[in-house]
Parts: C-alpha cells; structure tokens; sequence
C-alpha cells in the first residue's frame, strides 16, 4: 500500500495578512505524516509592485509578467512569502525547506507560447521531480514551494501556485496515495459567493462547467476548479476546496471524478 502524503496550497488573503497565516501554520504543522505545503502571494505581490510603481495585470486569473514584475515576483515569492513560511513552520517544530521550481531543478517549465495573450515570463509546467521531493520527504524533510519555476536555460518563470499545487500532486501520485487540499477563506465552492452557507458539497466536470456558465464560478476560482479535476483525472486521490482554518476538518467541497 502507498503511503499517505497531504499537499496543501495556501494562497493570496491567508499568507497576506498575520493572523490567517499563524493559523493556518498551526493546522498545517498539526498534519501527521508526509505533507507539502505549496504557497501563492499575488496579493502580496501586487501590493508590493506598486510601491515600487509597476502596474499588475491579470488575464484569466494569470499575471502578465514583463522584465520588471518578473523581478518582483521571484523576491516576493522566493524571498519574502517563501522564508517567513519556512521560518514560522520551522518555529513549529517542522522541519521546511523552501524551494522553487530552479532549486535541485524540482520545477522544469517552458515559457508560455504566445497565441491571444503574452503571458512574458510565464512558465508553463513540463516535469516535477518526485522522485527528488519523495526522497527529501523521506529524510523528514517538509517541501515548501514557491510558485517560480525554471526554463533549464538559466531563466525564472511566473508560475500560478493552484498549477504548482495540482502538478505536484500529481507527480507525487506515482509514489503516494496523494490528497490535495486547496485552502482559502471561503468555506468551499460556493452556489452563491455571498451565501457563506452555500457550500457545494462535491462537484463534477459537467456541474462545474454548468455553474461557469451560469456565472456561479468565475475569476480564480475557475483555475482552480481546472488544475482540481486535471488532477483527480490524473491519480490524485482526493482533492478538496475548503477554508483555510478548516483544512482539518471534514467540510468544503469534494472533487468527483
Ligand atoms: N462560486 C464561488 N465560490 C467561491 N469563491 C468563488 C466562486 N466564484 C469565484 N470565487 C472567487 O474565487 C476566489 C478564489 O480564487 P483565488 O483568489 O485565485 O484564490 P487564492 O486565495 O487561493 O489565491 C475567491 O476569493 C472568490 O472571490
Ligand atoms: C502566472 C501567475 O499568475 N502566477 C501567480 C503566482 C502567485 C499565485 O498564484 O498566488 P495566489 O495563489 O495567491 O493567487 C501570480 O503572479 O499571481
């Protein structure tokens, strides 16, 4: 029997403000067994380009990354996010090692081609290491990934930290009996985004494909939803969307197959 291995992806408002991100450290550092903690920080980033004068741009829930925010995203994910995470799991008796996609080649991209949109310094995941990453699990070793990956050629590249989350996963499939929680500060997949008690309890392809066109699911929720089921598809065991606070409970939403 494989062994049991828990990916968790926190994004944007819990790593952003103090609080949500103690919390959320405390329930991630209470995880028995094998984990992976995978972090976002748009919010952060965009905050911080534009101390710094540079506008954000979003095209379907990607950043436009040109020369300039490309720099800003590798200090922001890879230095700032990255570090206070390890640092605060590392308080907790975890024993974190924050990576990007570059650091032991864990996270091979190509930069995204350009057909409606340039996306820039946008990579698009070709192969994850999991054999690198089960071998530093291994040794008691907690990955902490940033969502930077690397074109082998001596690039970074933007990489959205739901597809860093879902690939990892997926690549860890091989080795583990993988759950994937995707954690943020909704209860779930919601019927109504303003109904906090809307809960959508499990969901399928074709509901969800329903709910986007009825305008039920948008913005970021929609890549989500994609990299969820691309991964369930793809070996993953289980995948859930749930509240932060709650990613040891029971609640959120169920992927189905
Ligand atoms: N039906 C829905 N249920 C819950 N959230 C939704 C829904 N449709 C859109 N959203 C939006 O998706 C957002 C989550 O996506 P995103 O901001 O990319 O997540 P993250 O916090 O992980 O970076 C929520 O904050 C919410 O505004
Ligand atoms: C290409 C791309 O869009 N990359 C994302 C990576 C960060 C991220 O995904 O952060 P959240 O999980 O907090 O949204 C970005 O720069 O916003």
């Amino acid at each position: 029997m494989r062994e049991k291995l828990t990916v968790i992806k926190v994004g944007g408002k819990i790593v952003e403000e103090d609080a949500t991100l103690r919390q959320l450290l405390n329930d991630f550092a209470a995880i028995d067994g094998h984990k992976v903690l995978v972090h976002g920080g748009g919010r952060s980033a965009t905050k911080i380009a534009a101390q710094l004068g540079i506008e954000s741009k979003m095209v379907n829930g990607r950043r436009i990354t040109d020369a300039e925010t490309l720099k800003v995203v590798t200090m922001v994910y890879g230095g700032l996010v990255n570090k206070n995470i390890v640092a605060g799991l590392q308080a907790r008796g975890v024993n974190a090692l924050g990576l990007t996609g570059a650091d032991m080649n864990v996270i091979r991209s190509v930069k995204r081609p350009v057909k409606d949109v340039d996306y820039g310094f946008v990579g698009d995941v070709e192969k994850v290491d999991a054999t690198l990453l089960s071998d530093l699990i291994h040794k008691g070793v907690v990955p902490v990934m940033a969502p930077l990956t690397h074109d082998g050629q001596g690039n970074m590249l933007n990489t959205n930290a739901d597809t860093i989350a879902g690939e990892t996963a997926k690549a860890l499939s091989v080795l583990f009996d993988v759950t994937l929680v995707y954690c943020f500060e909704k209860k779930g997949v919601l019927r109504d985004e303003n109904d906090d008690d809307s809960v959508i309890p499990q969901i399928t392809r074709a509901e969800f494909e329903q709910y986007v066109a009825d305008g039920v699911i948008q913005g970021g929720m929609i890549p989500k939803l994609e990299n969820s089921f691309e991964a369930i598809n793809a070996g993953v065991s289980e995948v859930i969307i749930t509240l932060a606070s709650a990613i040891n409970g029971n609640g959120g939403t169920r992927i189905k197959k």
